[in-house]
């Protein structure tokens, strides 16, 4: 039988520890690592990541967009990230943020959750703010395929309250339904769910119920100025479900393989420290 996402994640975070490293090329780290800001460039800077990093860390999250932006040469280099990441046992998290009416969403999980696609991963990020119930094909998929789906709930950046913070009639917030919906979708899974959801490292969770049966995707730790220990003070009892993502931080490090190393194995350090 297949293993799904979540026995997968949950293995995965015990033996190599909770890390997730961002594969963001943006224009700006290939300039500081000497490469052209074109897919070569791209290509040059994800292989040493992926070489560097694929054999420790639990999961490697590219980053669609800063492929995308090169086109259909960029796209072909993500394709290549994706099957080495795995092939070098990553668990391979795509941060596509998708969402559109269910019968595209049904679209988007072929792309990225049907082993029958070249971007086919262990997981997608989406975005559900056209109704979660429009994530429906998505989730579908990835389980039927023992995939996973990581659903925005409050996401790092400040402009994300004033949509995920709004409360509807029933006094929930709109990020605390998403959570529900999770939740709900998780039931009775063990070890824990494969739907995911992202809560920034930046954030306050006060009064938030956490308990999803399935990962925490924090971004935020780095560069958007949360640190490690902020992690236990957001998350408290629900760290065990946490998977901190972080990018530019580590990325900055290069393009040394023994410099990505040290800096994502401090990280991971660091974090393995507050689950005990
Ligand atoms: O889904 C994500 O990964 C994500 C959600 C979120 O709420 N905030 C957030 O920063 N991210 C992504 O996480 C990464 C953060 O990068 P750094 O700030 O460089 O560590 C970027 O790829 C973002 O697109």
């Amino acid at each position: 039988m297949v293993s799904t996402f979540g026995e997968r994640l949950h293995g995965a975070m015990r033996e190599r520890g909770a890390l997730c490293v961002g594969i963001d090329p943006h224009a700006s780290l290939l300039q500081q690592w000497g490469l052209p800001d074109d897919a070569s460039g791209v290509e040059r800077f994800s292989r040493t990541v992926v070489e560097a990093l694929a054999g420790e860390v639990a999961v490697l999250k590219p980053q669609s967009a800063f492929f995308e932006r090169h086109g259909s040469r960029g796209i072909a280099v993500l394709e290549r990230v994706i099957a080495e990441a795995r092939s070098a046992g990553a668990l391979v998290l795509m941060d596509a943020k998708r969402g559109d009416i269910g019968s595209t969403v049904q679209a988007y999980a072929d792309a990225y959750l049907n082993p029958s696609s070249p971007l086919c991963s262990d997981a997608v990020t989406a975005s559900p703010y056209l109704g979660f119930e429009s994530l429906r094909p998505l989730i579908d998929t990835a389980l039927a395929h023992g995939n996973g789906v990581f659903v925005l709930a409050r996401t790092s950046n400040p402009e994300g309250s004033e949509v995920q913070n709004a409360h509807g009639p029933d006094g929930r917030s709109v990020a605390d339904t998403v959570l529900d919906h999770v939740r709900a979708a998780n039931a009775g899974a063990a070890p824990m769910g494969s739907i995911g959801c992202v809560f920034g490292a930046t954030l306050d969770a006060e009064g938030v119920d956490l308990r999803i049966n399935g990962p925490l995707l924090a971004p935020g730790v780095g560069a958007q100025g949360a640190s490690v220990g902020d992690l236990a003070e957001v998350f408290g009892p629900a760290i065990p479900l946490v998977l901190p993502s972080v990018s530019r931080s580590i990325l900055g490090a290069g393009p040394d393989p023994a410099d990505l190393q040290k800096a994502a194995r401090s990280i991971n350090d660091e974090v393995s420290k507050l689950s005990i």
